[in-house]
C-alpha cells in the first residue's frame, strides 16, 4: 500500500492542526486506514529538538533563514522512516505542515527579491538531496489574518514555549509575507513541490465547523 500524501498548509492559527485530525477521522470513519504526521517533530527528532528552542527564543545566536531552513528540513530528513512506514500502512497520510510550510516562512524573512530563489532551493534540497517524497497534493487553508490571530490565542498550551505568540506567531508583518508566498505556490501550481487546492475556512463570514472543513478537504482529495 502506498498511501496518498495530504499536506495541509497555512499560517500560525489557520486551523491545520485541527482539520488534520479531523480528516483522519473522517476517513477512518469511511473505512479508510488514516493516520497523522505533525511537523516540526519536537519530541522525536533531534532537529525538532533544537527548532523548540530556537522558536521559543532560547538559542544565543539568531539562524539565518537558510540556517532555520536547513534545521526544519533535518527535522523530516530524520523523520523519512516515519513517513515510508505511514505510506506503506495507510491510504492516507495527512502532514499537519510540510516542505511547503519551510519555503512560505524562511522566504518570508529575506528580502522580497530572494524569496523565489530561497523557495526553489529549500525544495531541492528537501526532494533532491534529502529524497523526501513530494506530496500528492497540499491543501492551503485560507483564513482571514484576523480570524487566524484569535485562533492563536485559543491554541492549548505548547511543548516549548509558555508565551501565547512564539516568535512567528507575534510578527504580523511576517505572517503577510507568508501569505503571499503562499499564493505564489498556490498560484504556481505544481512546478516545485505538487499540486495546490485552497480551501476557505470562512463562509458568510464565520468560522465553518472544523467537520466541514475536513469533509472539503476529502472531497478534494477524491476529485
Ligand atoms: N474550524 C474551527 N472552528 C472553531 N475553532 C477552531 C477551528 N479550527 C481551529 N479552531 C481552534 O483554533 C485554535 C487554533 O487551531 P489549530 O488547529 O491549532 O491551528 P494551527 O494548527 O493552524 O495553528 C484551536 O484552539 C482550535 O481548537
Ligand atoms: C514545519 C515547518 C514550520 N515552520 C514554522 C511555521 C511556524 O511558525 C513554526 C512552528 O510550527 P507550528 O506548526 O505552527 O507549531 P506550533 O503549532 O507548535 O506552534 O515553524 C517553518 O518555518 N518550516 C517548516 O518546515
Amino acid at each position: 500500500m502506498t498511501g496518498f500524501l495530504l499536506a495541509i498548509e497555512g499560517g500560525d492559527g489557520a486551523g491545520k492542526a485541527t482539520t488534520a485530525a479531523e480528516i483522519v477521522a473522517l476517513a477512518r470513519e469511511a473505512g479508510r486506514s488514516a493516520t497523522l504526521l505533525s511537523f516540526p517533530r519536537y519530541a522525536d527528532t533531534i532537529g525538532g529538538h533544537v527548532l523548540g528552542d530556537y522558536l521559543a527564543g532560547r538559542l544565543p545566536h539568531a539562524a539565518s533563514p537558510r540556517a532555520a531552513a536547513v534545521l526544519y528540513a533535518l527535522d523530516r530528513f530524520e523523520s523519512a522512516a516515519a513517513i515510508a512506514t505511514a505510506a506503506a500502512g495507510h491510504e492516507l497520510v495527512v502532514f499537519d505542515r510540510y516542505i511547503a510550510s519551510n519555503m512560505a516562512y524562511q522566504a518570508a524573512q529575506v528580502p522580497a527579491g530572494e524569496a523565489a530563489g530561497l523557495m526553489d532551493w529549500i525544495a531541492r534540497l528537501e526532494v533532491t538531496q534529502f529524497g523526501l517524497p513530494r506530496p500528492d497534493l497540499s491543501i492551503y487553508l485560507d483564513t482571514p489574518a484576523e480570524v487566524a490571530r484569535d485562533l492563536i490565542r485559543r491554541k492549548r498550551q505548547r511543548s516549548y514555549t509558555d508565551a501565547t505568540f512564539d516568535a512567528y506567531e507575534a510578527d504580523q508583518a511576517l505572517q503577510q509575507r507568508v501569505r503571499a508566498n503562499y499564493a505564489a505556490m498556490v498560484a504556481g501550481g505544481d512546478a516545485l513541490i505538487g499540486r495546490w487546492a485552497t480551501l476557505p475556512t470562512i463562509s458568510n463570514g464565520a468560522l465553518r465547523p472544523p467537520r466541514d472543513i475536513a469533509a472539503a478537504a476529502l472531497a478534494l482529495v477524491e476529485r
